[in-house]
């Protein structure tokens, strides 16, 4: 079944993508599980202050990705936009702009308690960054540069504010992890662009995909994986990971998985499109367990 025939119900789901916002869940985490490890403390409003507020920084990110994505014509055939189930661009866009601001509102809170604007400060250039990835008159993303935005991000920005948000102090500690999650979370922006090809070419969009195509794509999969895997170790090696680090490699069959799935079906749109959701469930537990093995 293609999205454009998919029910109601499904098709929702599809637009509000539940499982996405686990990429602001992992960063917020791993940093503060640095910060724990450290400290022996977490001060826990900050912790769910600022994970509430990075959740709606996501949803802001996706609602207007559909608003942005209609303005160029890029999402004409995704039955599952926002925009196009609500035919209301409008009012998509200044309901992602409610959630921008009251993610914001949480970050003003955290530097009012902490009498520090670092957090906020830190956040609000990964929005800004986020912005030029769809917004006018950036839209990087169709320049191929979302990936790299992508890492910066959420890699070293959002884990070194989480750490920061704990300890408020600056240290190169988070960096190796900082360095995991942005490539985690930059897969599964790179798995995204799969099974829309045809409608980023059309729209102009050079996505790494797009000028890679599908198939060197998925002969890139596995490196960028056992990349991800190899750097774990050569981290611990140099002792900047502790052992219980090891406990993300429980997450390999999930990255095995990703590259068999994107192997079989990355000429398959509608096969491929779920691959993204295999990616964030690896990000998610590699992410997960990374923390669990810095706290260990
Ligand atoms: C919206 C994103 C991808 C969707 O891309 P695309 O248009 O190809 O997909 P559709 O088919 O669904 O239309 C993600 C883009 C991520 C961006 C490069 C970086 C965003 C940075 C965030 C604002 C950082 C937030 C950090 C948080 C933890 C506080
Ligand atoms: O809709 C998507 O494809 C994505 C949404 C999103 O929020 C995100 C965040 C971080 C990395 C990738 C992605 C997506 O691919």
């Amino acid at each position: 079944m293609t999205t454009q025939t998919l029910p109601t119900r499904k098709l929702w789901f599809a637009a509000l993508k539940p499982p996405m916002y686990s990429v602001a869940v992992i960063p917020i985490w791993v940093g503060s599980a640095i910060a724990w490890s450290e400290q022996q403390h977490l001060n826990a409003p900050i912790f769910w202050t600022f994970l509430s507020a990075a959740i709606l920084i996501i949803a802001w990110l996706n609602l207007t990705n559909d608003v942005f994505d209609a303005d160029t014509g890029i999402d004409v055939n995704k039955a599952h936009s926002l925009v196009n189930l609500t035919g209301n661009q409008s009012l998509i866009f200044w309901l992602a702009n409610g959630f921008l601001g009251l993610g914001c509102l949480g970050l003003v809170a955290i530097a009012w308690w902490q009498q520090d604007v670092t957090v906020l400060a830190l956040i609000l250039l990964s929005c800004f960054l986020g912005y030029t990835y769809q917004g006018p008159p950036f839209r990087l993303g169709y320049q191929g540069l979302g990936e790299l935005i992508c890492f910066v991000t959420f890699g070293p920005l959002a884990v070194s504010a989480a750490y920061y948000s704990q300890t408020q102090a600056w240290s190169i500690r988070p960096l190796p992890a900082a360095i995991i999650i942005g490539l985690t979370t930059s897969l599964i922006l790179f798995c995204s662009h799969f099974h829309q090809v045809a409608d980023d070419l059309s729209a102009g969009k050079r996505s790494p995909i797009a000028r890679l195509g599908t198939a060197r794509g998925a002969r890139l999969l596995p490196w960028i994986c056992g990349g991800i895997f190899g750097l774990i170790l050569i981290f611990m090696g140099f002792n900047l990971f502790s052992n219980g680090v090891v406990l993300s490699w429980v997450s390999l069959p999930l990255a095995i998985h990703l590259c068999r799935h994107v192997w079989r079906y990355h000429d398959q749109p509608d096969q491929v499109k779920d691959c993204k959701f295999i990616a964030v469930g690896l990000h998610f537990v590699s992410g997960l367990l990374l923390g669990i093995g810095l706290l260990a």
